[in-house]
């Protein structure tokens, strides 16, 4: 049986006179893919910045694991095992891949990235921990092997996305929240990001919650799809239900006329 790790309960967000998110409730079940859609302003980055802290909610409650979040700043995220990616790519092109992953783990390094440099002895120790981790953890798991030490400019966009997950997951977070992860991915790359997620939920027990548009990825993969229209849920269930709720079909072809 499954549990639910994170609740969202009666989250409401207004900005100025917009209602962003609106008595939003929705509960993500330990170790599958829930992703959540909706057209264009339909409130998922808000939800996603509610959950992240970067955004404070109106009222509502967020559990995850049992722990209230909205009391919490949003640097205790990782600490409380919540890792996110951006919508749009950040990493450092100046950098390796493994030099940009690592980066995902330095807010949980004791000796950290300032006083490494005046404690060398523990801070070497650690990070060649942390090297040996990354290289049978992520590096292995998303099949960056090959561009292991090459400069992160220059790679290909699904690769540069492939790092950024591998950037996600090297602090071993039990929930994983991904921003568009198929965005701006050419065909051929998708059903790759979509098994490469699908393996992290399998073979490590991460939590996925995505936000994506791309509907054909998001209904091969996901276990829940939670629907979002004008700020509010109107239909959350298995991809096939949500395809054929009335209430879905009518937000999608308003968003389109
Ligand atoms: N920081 C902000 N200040 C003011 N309004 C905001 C802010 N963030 C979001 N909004 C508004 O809240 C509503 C929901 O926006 P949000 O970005 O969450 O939607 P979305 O579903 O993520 O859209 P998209 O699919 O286009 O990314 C919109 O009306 C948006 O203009």
């Amino acid at each position: 049986m499954t549990s639910d790790i994170l609740d969202v309960s009666g989250v409401d967000v207004t900005f100025g006179g917009i209602r962003a998110l609106s008595d939003v409730s929705l509960s993500v079940p330990e170790r599958k893919i829930t992703a959540v859609i909706g057209p264009n302003g339909a409130g998922k980055t808000t939800l996603f910045n509610v959950i992240s802290g970067f955004y404070k909610a109106n009222s509502g409650s967020v559990t995850f694991a049992g722990a209230d979040l909205l009391s919490q700043p949003a640097h205790t995220r990782s600490a409380n095992g919540i890792s996110r990616t951006f919508q749009n790519i950040a990493l450092f092109p100046g950098m390796t891949v493994a030099e940009n992953i690592k980066l995902g783990a330095h807010a949980q390094l004791r000796t950290g990235l300032f006083t490494a440099g005046l404690y060398l002895g523990p801070a070497a120790r650690e990070e060649r921990e942390l090297e040996q981790r990354m290289d049978e953890t992520v590096i292995e798991l998303l099949g960056l092997e090959d561009s292991r030490d090459s400069s992160v400019s220059g790679l290909p966009y699904g690769t540069q996305k492939r790092i950024e997950l591998a950037r996600a997951l090297i602090s071993a977070p039990r929930l994983l929240m991904l921003d568009e992860p198929f965005a701006g991915l050419p065909t051929t790359e998708k059903a790759t990001m979509a098994a490469q997620i699908r393996k992290v939920v399998d073979e490590r027990g991460v939590t996925v919650l995505l936000i994506d548009h791309d509907m054909e990825s998001i209904m091969g993969m996901s276990d829940q799809v939670v629907v979002l229209n004008f700020g509010e849920v109107i239909a959350a269930g298995a991809p096939a239900e949500v395809q054929a709720n009335p209430a879905v079909i009518e937000a999608y072809l308003g968003a389109e006329a």
